[in-house]
């Protein structure tokens, strides 16, 4: 059952013969697609958002303060993400993990495989993409889009903690102000807590399903980030999301989460205007993470 009774997005079952079909529907209507099933191991990721857990409850994360950079590393509250046209911070720290970044020795491997298994699903998702892209958008892409990741050290695991709720946080901030992802697409895997919502065409916010909607299946959630919107000339919109802040009891709980983005080569050419790592240097900046 959908936690609120806002609207919400089908779950597609990867195993299906029509899920590619399914699957490149709901992105392209939504911006988002909700899988089960998937490569994945719900007990991989359950791991590492206990291990995680225990990591940002520790004094040992200061040891690992972000390269602005680099940009591995630990985020703090204090230097969270301002999402591009809001001036609150957000309500979470996190930990930027990548292929050759920084990894704190307190935690085991556990991130390092769930990145793997994430990654190669989204290089899988990516060819669903470019075989149900039409014709004349495929035309547009300066090279498959399965190709645009190869041999890429970009893709960027975020391990993210939104804090317990003090009570005290200003009043319009939230733990992720609504935003789009920068990359080509990302990876979410549901968990316990809720909260993630996506903005509806008709200005309506849709619930994504969390892992109480599907107890069996380990969901995945992914979105098309901007890379993808600008790639296809807008026909796999990136759609406005957020993470709303919890009431009653949840506000007492931390809430983990590990998106995957996937992001190209920098030198890849996503449209006349931008090449990945242009974009991505335009982007760092407005958000204020980059100088
Ligand atoms: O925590 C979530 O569910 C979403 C996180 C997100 O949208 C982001 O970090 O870009
Ligand atoms: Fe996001």
């Amino acid at each position: 059952m959908p936690t609120t009774d806002l609207p919400t997005l089908a779950i597609v079952d990867h195993r299906a013969a029509d899920a590619p079909e399914r699957f490149c529907a709901s992105l392209r209507e939504t911006g988002f697609a909700a899988l089960v099933h998937t490569p994945v191991e719900p007990a991989l990721v359950q791991q590492v958002c206990d291990e995680w857990l225990a990591f940002f409850d520790s004094p040992a994360k200061a040891a690992y303060a972000h390269d602005p950079q680099r940009q591995d590393g630990w985020f703090a509250p204090e230097v969270s993400e301002t999402a591009k046209g809001h001036s609150r911070k957000d309500l979470k720290e996190f930990f930027h993990l990548y292929p050759w970044g920084r990894y704190p020795a307190e935690v085991s491997d556990a991130a390092r495989r769930y990145a793997r298994q994430a990654e190669a699903l989204a290089a899988s998702l990516l060819g669903w993409v470019e075989r149900h892209s039409p014709a004349e958008v495929r035309a547009g892409y300066s090279e498959p889009l399965p190709g645009m990741i190869d041999g890429s050290d970009q893709t960027l695991l975020r391990v993210l903690r939104y804090p317990p709720l003090r009570g005290d946080e200003p009043a319009d901030a939230l733990r992720a102000a609504p935003h789009e992802d920068i990359n080509l697409l990302t990876v979410l895997p549901a968990t316990s807590e809720p909260g993630l919502e996506v903005l509806g065409r008709d200005g309506r916010w849709i619930t994504v399903p969390c892992a109480a909607d599907a107890p069996q299946g380990g969901l995945i959630v992914i979105n098309t980030g901007d890379m993808l919107q600008e790639a296809s000339g807008g026909h796999f919109p990136s759609t406005t999301h957020r993470v709303a802040n919890p009431t009653g009891e949840a506000a007492r709980r931390s809430r983990v989460s590990l998106p995957l983005f996937l992001h190209p080569r920098p030198e890849v050419r996503l449209s006349a205007r931008h090449t990945a790592g242009s974009y991505l240097l335009e982007r760092l900046r407005e958000l204020g993470l980059k100088p």
